[in-house]
């Protein structure tokens, strides 16, 4: 009943209601439409466009590593010790990389999951991704690859090898972009700051980088860390002899390169990637997605597939080789115990 003896017909009550939902549709269509959308963007990414954009991405990390070193404005410090009491170094050079590479990623994808080595508290880049394709890209990858975002992992090292950095050892200096999908590792770039290279690949699709022709399996060449390498030299030489040739070098992303065939400078050609000492996934994610998209391998000294979900850490020590049975070279390998 309405009060003081005013009757309310149902039609006229009905009129009235579909006045007021469609003047507030009228003054809120434009919000609930970009909040439809924004949901259905949210939905999924294209694997492609994330390739892309890690090249991008990378490259202008790179820019900034470059200018730093060029300019001798390294401002070295240290961030701590590793486990095994080594200094972790920063510069200048990882922290500008670091607020390209982050920034870019992350104003264009604000709602993916984005793992940096390094961390910044400023104000953050107004940069965005101009979404440009590169043509060997397109060659390589026909068409978009949609997969659910809440399933992507990227992983950034926006400095690797820091330490050849501070010592102006270029050539091993690299910056990298991973991306996982439910943790497995399919999207890898190496950016080569010095000469200007950048190597790709994605599982699945192809890459820019190919391997060598062939790899020696009996009687490997090791290429190992020059500044984290723990008691590698013994557990080599345990696996395939005393005449193992070792070969130290900087930088993870660099060693991978090492077991491929690069075209931008000469390369120690290693057959096998071992690394005995603790690790983070974004050292080690964009060479395992590449070696994964030629064929190759990158495992735990166990010979377990690493998931780049989760926690940053990998304990389980590494071994990365191509065109080699890598179940094979697994077995060769001296009992492991991570804890040791
Ligand atoms: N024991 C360890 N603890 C922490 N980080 C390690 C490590 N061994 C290697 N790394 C990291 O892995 C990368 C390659 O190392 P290496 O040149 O010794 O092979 C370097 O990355 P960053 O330079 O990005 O820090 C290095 O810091
Ligand atoms: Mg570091
Ligand atoms: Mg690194
Ligand atoms: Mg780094």
């Amino acid at each position: 009943m309405a009060p003081m003896g005013i009757r309310l017909s149902p039609l006229g009550v009905a009129v009235f209601c579909l006045l007021g939902v469609g003047v507030i549709y009228h003054l809120y269509a434009g919000v609930i439409s970009s909040r439809i959308a924004g949901f259905r963007q949210k939905k999924t990414v294209d694997l492609r466009d994330l390739l892309a954009l890690s090249i991008e991405a990378s490259i202008q990390g790179g820019r900034e590593v470059k200018r730093i070193r060029e300019d001798d404005t390294l401002e070295e410090r240290s961030k701590g010790k590793t486990k095994e009491g080594a200094s972790e170094k920063l510069t200048l050079g990882d922290l500008n990389s670091h607020r390209k590479m982050y920034y870019l990623i992350k104003n264009t994808y604000p709602y993916l999951q984005v793992n940096s080595e390094e961390h910044d508290s400023s104000d953050g880049e107004a940069t965005i991704w101009t979404r440009n394709i590169p043509d060997n890209v397109l060659n390589k990858i026909p068409g978009s690859k949609m997969v659910p975002s809440e399933s992507v992992t990227v992983w950034i090292d926006p400095l690797d090898a820091t330490q050849e950095y501070t010592e102006n050892l270029r050539k091993y200096v690299t910056t990298m972009v991973c991306v996982a999908v439910n943790g497995d590792p399919v999207v890898g770039v190496i950016h080569k700051p010095f000469t200007g290279y950048t190597a790709w690949g994605m599982v699945g699709q192809g890459a820019n980088v190919g391997p060598r022709g062939s790899y020696n399996a009996n009687n490997p060449k090791v290429i190992v860390s020059r500044s984290h390498s723990g008691k590698v030299k013994g557990f080599i030489q345990q696996a395939f002899g005393n005449n193992t040739e070792i070969i130290p070098a900087g930088g993870a992303g660099y060693k991978v390169l090492a077991l491929l065939d690069p075209s931008d400078d000469e390369y120690e050609k290693a057959d096998m990637y071992v690394h005995v000492t603790y690790i983070k996934k974004w050292d080690i994610c964009a060479g395992n997605a590449i070696l994964k998209a030629l064929g190759g391998h990158m495992t735990t000294l166990k010979g377990e597939e690493i998931d780049y979900s989760g926690s940053e850490s990998n304990t389980g020590g590494l071994l990365a080789s191509i065109k080699i049975d890598h179940k094979k070279l697994v077995s060769r390998l001296p009992p492991w115990d991570e804890n040791k």
